[in-house]
């Protein structure tokens, strides 16, 4: 499903520096759940920003089903994403003056088909105990609201990868157990998970996974 091939990236304002990440060649199977661990700048979020085609690595190539999203044009790899990718983006990137419905469809607006999408939304709102917040603004939630939110968002349209970036990390240890529960219940509906995180909660709740650890942008 994923596969990089010898991965550099550099700021393109400084490409004397020491790269964030350097030479990461890797390979994650449909269906396999993948921790990424590794401290604050380490690169974890730079990596699953090039595995999802927002960053162009400076070299190296990254497919995804084998299609080679590193080297597509915008317009393609965007629509690879919406057709495959679901991101849960560490800073949420949720609409402040949006509802929590209207922030979730965002992701149903470059969709042709959404027939099911309001049932996905309802059911997922309910598996994260966000359903009595449907009607609130972004800019009114908490920050483990938000997190909420936008992880349903990341769901709408049913994503075969999921890249997540420090899915619990505003939550308390009952929301972060409800959220891994979650991820537990895709990873059996057949969705690969890549998940950076510091929370030691996923390595104890999600034994069978593949831990791989990055460390100043290299792979240990
Ligand atoms: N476009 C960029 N230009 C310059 N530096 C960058 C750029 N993107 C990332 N960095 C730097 O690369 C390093 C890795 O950042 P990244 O956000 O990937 O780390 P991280 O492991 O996700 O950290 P955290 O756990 O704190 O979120 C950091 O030092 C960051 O400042």
């Amino acid at each position: 499903m994923i596969q990089l091939e010898h991965v550099m990236f550099a700021p393109a304002n400084n490409q004397n520096s020491a790269p964030i990440l350097d030479n990461i060649s890797l390979t994650i199977k449909a269906g396999e759940t993948c921790i990424l661990s590794g401290a604050s700048g380490s690169g974890k979020s730079t990596l699953l920003a090039i595995i999802g085609g927002l960053t162009r690595p400076c070299s190296g190539l990254v497919l995804i089903n084998q299609a080679a999203i590193s080297k597509m044009p915008d317009y393609h790899a965007s629509r690879l994403r919406q057709q495959t990718i679901g991101f849960i983006f560490q800073q949420f990137n949720l609409f402040d003056e949006l509802t929590v419905l209207e922030n979730i469809r965002t992701a149903l607006v470059p969709v042709k088909d959404t027939t099911g999408a309001e049932q996905r939304i309802n059911r997922y709102l309910e598996l994260v105990s966000l359903s009595h917040k449907k009607n609130a603004f972004g800019k009114d939630l908490s920050g483990g609201e938000k997190q909420r939110c936008a992880i349903v968002r990341s769901l709408v349209n049913s994503p075969t990868l999921l890249l997540a970036d420090e899915p619990t990390a505003n939550l308390d240890r009952a929301n972060s157990i409800l959220i891994i529960e979650l991820l537990q219940w895709l990873s059996k509906q057949g969705v690969t998970l890549l998940i950076a995180t510091h929370d030691p909660l996923f390595a104890s709740l999600m034994p069978d996974a593949t831990v791989l650890h990055i460390e100043q942008g290299k792979l240990r």
